[in-house]
């Protein structure tokens, strides 16, 4: 028999938050006193973070003070949000979260036991304690993300490229996995903007972000870090699946047909392939790669060359 699934819609509008027991009106069934501490712990447990994931967490345990759970997920997706918290479970009510229009993401609870009518009503009532907290640090993370990004190829920026280099070569040292990168400019880009304007050049290098990223993985996160230069980090990734991926790359743009004036350009890459050494520096892995970009510049271009 399938599980009994319940979805539910909550718009916290000023009403529903009066509505969901601030009214001074009593609800069926509720534990007025347990529930009332709960919201005051939420209410300032909640504020003392601006980080999706902690909030959420902290609201999950929390509930569990008055209504025992198994599990919660929540979902954000154009924040690229999806936590799990506790392990899978048969039952579950969900609910869709919105303040005045603004949509806050799904929230589903899951339990092996049913949930009763009084269960949902706390539920709902404490979901209300979720609500400016989680807002906030949806705000937050996007200010982040948006300062972490390049506006014209929606690919990350050169800080984040920074950070992002540093973390993960951290992360590879520690868990023994290669890791490798891609640095690659387009070629003759000069002459683009020169014989058809600086509006087209912008097109062309939105298009060839979004060929790149179009050819990778999920996991492989690209850069732009110049004008026309992108780096492309390949965490676990060995020399010769990374030579791979830049071939894929290369074949990509060079098959890219981007029309102008009726007519398709001519448009192809140069890419420098360096794999992580044993205790190597960032700063030392992008100088290889740098100079690998060079050698496949001056050896014709529309090529890789890897990193000795
Ligand atoms: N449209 C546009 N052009 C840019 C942007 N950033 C840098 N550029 C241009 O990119 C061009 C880079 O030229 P060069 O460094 O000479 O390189 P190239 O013409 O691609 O030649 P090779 O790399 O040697 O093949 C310059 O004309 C810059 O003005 C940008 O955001 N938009």
């Amino acid at each position: 028999m399938a599980p009994p699934n319940r979805t539910n819609t909550i718009d916290f509008d000023a009403a529903k938050l009066q509505r969901l027991g601030f009214t001074g009106k009593r609800q069926p069934k509720l534990k007025p006193v347990s529930l009332a501490e709960l919201h005051r712990q939420l209410n300032l447990q909640l504020q003392t973070s601006l980080d999706v994931e902690r909030i959420v967490n902290l609201f999950f345990t929390e509930v569990q003070r008055l209504v025992s759970l198994d599990a919660l997920t929540y979902l954000h997706q154009s924040s690229d949000v999806r936590l799990e918290f506790g392990t899978l479970a048969s039952h579950s009510a969900g609910y869709r979260l919105s303040n005045e229009g603004e949509y806050l993401g799904e929230l589903i609870f899951r339990r092996n036991q049913r949930f009763d009518e009084q269960e949902l009503n706390q539920l709902e009532s404490l979901l209300s304690s979720l609500l400016f907290p989680l807002r906030n640090a949806l705000l937050y993370r996007a200010a982040v993300q948006s300062a972490l990004r390049d506006p014209l190829t929606d690919t990350g920026n050169r800080i984040a490229m920074e950070q992002t280099l540093q973390r993960e070569v951290d992360l590879a040292r520690r868990s023994l996995q290669p890791m490798s990168v891609l640095m690659l400019d387009i070629d003759h880009f000069k002459r683009i903007n020169d014989q058809y304007g600086h509006s087209t050049g912008d097109e062309v290098l939105k298009a060839v972000a979004t060929t790149l990223k179009g050819k990778l993985r999920n996991v492989d996160m690209v850069f732009r870090f110049g004008g026309e230069e992108f780096l492309v980090l390949l965490s676990g990734t060995c020399r010769e699946a990374a030579a791979m991926v830049g071939e894929r790359l290369r074949l990509g743009i060079l098959e890219l047909q981007y029309l102008v004036q009726g007519r398709p350009l001519d448009l192809s890459i140069s890419l420098g392939c360096a794999t992580l050494l044993p205790a190597e520096s960032v700063e030392s892995l992008l100088r290889r790669a740098d100079n690998a970009l060079y050698v496949a510049k001056r050896e014709g271009r529309n090529r890789l060359s890897m990193a000795g």
